[in-house]
């Protein structure tokens, strides 16, 4: 195990959080870290070895995280500490060189639907309107559900841009319409790396809104990219502080905020704790990783 716990709100990658405790505790806990039901993750002592100019680099070093179906975890950790490395795994876009991650208990083998990736950079087709963007996976699958796309719409605020394209919408309105189209797919897991960090201030705190509505209301798996301490907590059930290069699992923090949340909740003092901790958690990984990018370590 690789984790580390300092404090009362830090739990190991696989403790169960406060809230699922239950009056047959033991028999619960083991359940809960065994269950392999639909959109749970488990990333077992994960290794990735990249083959780089110089030679090989060990980009994630003993990774293990349990995620559990429904639940909402964010990561967080310096740049290059292999935070996309580990969401590839679990997109299925790469293999781990060591370990393995199992997704409903079974091997990633590959890209899958259930699976939908949203990046920092939209994935939009921009030959293609919104709406053939959004029906783009259905359709591949021959699977396109009418109301559902509706209410995406709906949901995301794009009624009225059905016919315009990509390069026709602000930045918001491109990652809503990223949203909808990964919706579309109904994935049980959603995969999101840094998708809200090319957006200026007030229109991420509305795309954090419209994705916590959605996570609340269908409740799927997320695991979610961040640079962003705020954006952390203010989305998660638990955030995963990742070490410097090579990457693995250093801090566990058990975000007990009530939901649903919305961006008011930054002002509590609760929040402010919360931020305290992770702050000083990743402080010392992000002087690590400076060293590193400056050649001391
Ligand atoms: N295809 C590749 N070949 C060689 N090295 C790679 C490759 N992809 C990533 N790396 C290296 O692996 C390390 C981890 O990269 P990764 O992108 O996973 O980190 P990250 O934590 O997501 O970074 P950032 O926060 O800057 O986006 C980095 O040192 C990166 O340069």
């Amino acid at each position: 195990m690789s984790e580390r716990n300092t404090d009362d709100a830090r739990t190991d990658a696989n403790e169960r959080p406060a809230d699922r405790t239950g009056p047959d505790g033991d028999e619960q806990f083991r359940s809960w870290t065994e269950s392999s039901g639909t959109g749970t993750v488990n990333i077992k002592d994960m290794s990735k070895v990249y083959d780089a100019d110089g030679g090989d680099l060990t980009a994630v070093d003993g990774m293990d995280l349990h995620i559990e179906a429904e639940e909402f975890v964010t990561v967080l950790g310096p740049s290059g500490c292999g935070k996309s490395t580990v969401m590839e795994c679990v997109a299925g876009y790469l293999d781990p060189t060591e370990g393995e991650v199992l997704v409903n208990g079974e091997p990633v083998d590959g890209p899958d639907p259930s699976r939908g990736v949203v990046f920092q950079e939209n994935r939009l087709f921009p030959w293609k309107t919104i709406n053939e963007n959004v029906r783009f996976g259905p359709q591949m699958r021959d699977a396109v559900d009418e109301n559902r796309v509706e209410t995406l719409f709906d949901q995301m605020g794009l009624e009225g841009f059905e016919n315009s394209y990509p390069h026709e919408l602000s930045g918001g309105m491109q990652q809503r319409a990223e949203l909808a189209r990964l919706l579309a797919n109904d994935p049980d897991i959603m995969l999101m790396d840094e998708p809200f960090s090319g957006l200026d201030a007030m229109t991420k705190e509305l795309m954090q809104e419209k994705l916590l509505d959605v996570w609340e209301d269908d409740d799927r798996t997320v695991l979610f990219i961040t640079h962003d301490v705020e954006e952390a907590i203010l989305l998660a059930d638990r955030v995963v502080v990742m070490t410097a290069r090579p990457g693995r699992v250093k801090d566990v923090i058990d975000v007990d905020l009530d939901r649903p949340r919305d961006t008011d909740v930054v002002t509590t003092d609760r929040f402010k704790e919360l931020q305290r901790r992770a702050n000083e958690s990743i402080h010392e990984e992000a002087e690590r990783a400076m060293e590193q990018a400056e050649g001391r370590a």
